[in-house]
């Protein structure tokens, strides 16, 4: 199956009737409905409620639709996973995991859900929200706790309280973490997303720190708001050169399938299964930025 696109996974807060009800028009790759931080305590039921008739009732296009649930020691953790599971969420994202044993937890009452609500088992998937030291450390055997995972977010506001700092404009403070995680991501073969930016005023700062995250190969940021979809999205566009590299290495190896072979010289750069994953990836990029049109040509913009 091809690997899905997550470069912004947008947070709503659950209990904005407005927000929610719009979620699905700025193209974001995955929407993330918010029963946690972003709701009071007196709203939770409310916001459960709201998101579970959104999800009967909105189209949301092809985005990915996942839902941050209250955390497994709250009251409400069983509730939000019920009533999502059974409004057909797509993933089910868990804040401040900090062992595998969290993530089998959450399986165990998705597995309930399923079962009740007669859905096809397996067929909710989980993600995981690493917002402390310990998760941190622990990355590696969250990445890999259930099939059920499609990856892994950094959750920078509550791992810096946890540390005794703050972030900082160059980021040092998440440097290990981030490359915990991207590391324990890939180690499983799941998708890794960076931290949200909550400073809306500083478009710059935005700016350098997705391209910073883009580099170290994350797949994406969660977001706090719509603006900033276009921002990574445009970071994470490739160039004119890497799409017609991509295309020359999709045709060239083609043409060495078709010779039984699974290597080939393209302009004497060797061709083989590392060099044509990467071009796939970047042919997933430019289609998703339409770049590239229905016969598979590079479109000038
Ligand atoms: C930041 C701000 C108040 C700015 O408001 P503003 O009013 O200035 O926004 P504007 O740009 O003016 O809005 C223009 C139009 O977009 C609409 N619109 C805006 N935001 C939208 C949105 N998110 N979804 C859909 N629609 C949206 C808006 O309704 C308007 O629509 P319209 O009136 O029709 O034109 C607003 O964005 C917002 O509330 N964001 C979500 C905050 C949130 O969820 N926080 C919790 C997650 S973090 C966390 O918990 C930490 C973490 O746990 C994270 C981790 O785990 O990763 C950790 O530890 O790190
Ligand atoms: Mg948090």
């Amino acid at each position: 199956m091809e690997e899905r696109l997550r470069r912004t996974m947008m947070f709503v807060p659950g209990n904005n009737a407005g927000m929610v009800k719009d979620a699905g028009i700025y193209g974001a790759d995955s929407i993330m409905f918010d029963l946690e931080d972003s709701v009071s305590m007196s709203e939770k039921d409310a916001a459960r409620m709201l998101v579970y008739q959104a999800l009967q009732t909105q189209d949301y296009g092809d985005a990915e639709l996942v839902v941050r649930v209250n955390g497994i020691d709250t009251p409400f953790f069983k509730n939000d996973v019920f009533a999502m599971v059974k409004a057909g969420i797509q993933v089910v994202r868990l804040p401040k995991v900090e062992s595998a044993q969290m993530m089998l937890d959450l399986v165990k009452v998705v597995e309930e859900a399923e079962n009740k609500f007669g859905i096809k088992p397996g067929t909710t998937h989980v993600m995981a929200a690493i917002e402390s030291a310990k998760g941190v450390l622990n990355a590696p055997e969250i990445a890999a706790s259930t099939d059920r995972m499609i990856g892994l977010a950094l959750s920078a506001e509550d791992y810096t309280t946890d540390m005794k700092t703050h972030r900082y404009p160059d980021g040092a403070e998440l440097e290990f973490a981030r490359n915990m995680i991207l590391h324990a991501a890939r180690a499983a073969g799941i998708a890794a997303f960076d931290t949200v930016f909550t400073n809306m005023n500083d478009v710059e700062g935005f700016k350098r720190e997705t391209e910073h995250i883009h580099e170290l190969g994350f797949d994406g940021k969660s977001l706090v708001n719509p603006r900033q979809i276009d921002w990574v999205n445009k970071i994470y566009e490739p160039t004119k050169k890497e799409i017609e590299n991509a295309l020359d290495v999709e045709a060239a190896i083609e043409e060495a399938h078709q010779k039984g072979s699974g290597v080939i010289s393209m302009n004497g750069q060797m061709v083989d299964r590392p060099v044509v994953l990467r071009a796939q990836r970047v042919i997933r990029l430019a289609k998703a930025s339409n770049l590239i049109n229905e016969e598979g040509e590079y479109i000038e913009k």
